[in-house]
């Protein structure tokens, strides 16, 4: 029960991004894709879920390739939290309903309704979910769009960013609540992010881009100042506090 990326290519156009990347993850976890800007983070998340194609390589989640189902399947098994939202002038309870599109054949039925209110319940929302989409702060926005991610009923929820723009109470707030739904769903989370210590402090495993390829796959246990050194060229100490391994630059 897992998910497993093998020997994966993209380039756009001439311009190769990813070279055999593979590594596997396994449900209730929380991975993080770490690299310097540019090293392909984005795009990796993209081809995990099909809005880019490999050109090479395989996805598999639970054994099956999403690289062979059509979009309404991909979208069946993996939530999308993009960097940018588009703009709507949805409510929040319509922006989440719309989570459900690729469960739904003709109409709406009562257990799509009683899921989203059970996600909205769940990610602190409720207050919000007659409010309109386009008036929500940074940090009421990004909940609601993971919201929608989970109403798609996913094994794999991918977050590109998800805690960029939040104050650190809603940075590790939202990472909190990823965290538990993770856990309590039995999901797998890969999270594109640069924040050395949200990752440190919430991931159970680290992936590490560098020159197209994978540099390293890590737990929390093995990452070491050397590794980070590799990838970002920057000297740290990691150092325990108040019970977290925190990396300060020297
Ligand atoms: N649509 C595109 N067309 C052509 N090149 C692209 C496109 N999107 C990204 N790239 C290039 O692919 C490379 C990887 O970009 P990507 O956005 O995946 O990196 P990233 O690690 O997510 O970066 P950042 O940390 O800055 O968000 C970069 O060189 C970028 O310029």
């Amino acid at each position: 029960m897992k998910l497993t990326v093998a020997n994966v290519d993209f380039s756009y156009n001439s311009h190769p991004v990813l070279s055999d990347v593979s590594f596997s993850l396994d449900r209730g976890q929380v991975m993080c894709v770490l690299g310097v800007n540019g090293a392909g983070k984005s795009t990796l998340l993209k081809c995990l879920n099909r809005i880019l194609t490999p050109h090479r390589g395989s996805v598999l989640v639970d054994g099956d390739d999403l690289l062979r189902m059509s979009q309404n399947n991909v979208a069946r098994r993996v939530g999308y939290v993009p960097q940018r939202h588009p703009e709507t002038r949805l409510s929040v309870f319509e922006a989440v309903l719309m989570g459900r599109k690729p469960h739904i054949r003709w109409s709406l039925g009562a257990e799509d309704y009683a899921l989203v209110e059970d996600i909205i319940t769940q990610m602190g929302i409720s207050d919000l979910a007659m409010r309109s989409v386009s008036d929500l702060s940074g940090g009421e926005l990004q909940k609601v769009i993971i919201a929608r991610a989970l109403a798609q009923s996913p094994a794999v929820l991918l977050l590109d960013e998800p805690t960029s723009n939040l104050d650190l109470k809603n940075q590790l707030e939202v990472m909190e609540l990823i965290c538990r739904i993770v856990e309590t769903q039995n999901l797998s989370a890969v999270v594109a992010i640069h924040d050395l210590n949200i990752a440190l402090r919430f991931a159970d495993r680290f992936v590490f881009l560098k020159e197209q390829s994978v540099h390293a796959v890590s737990t929390r246990e093995d990452l070491d100042s050397e590794m980070i050194w590799q990838v970002y060229g920057v000297r740290v100490a990691l150092r325990e506090f108040a019970g977290h391994t925190v990396v300060v630059p020297m």
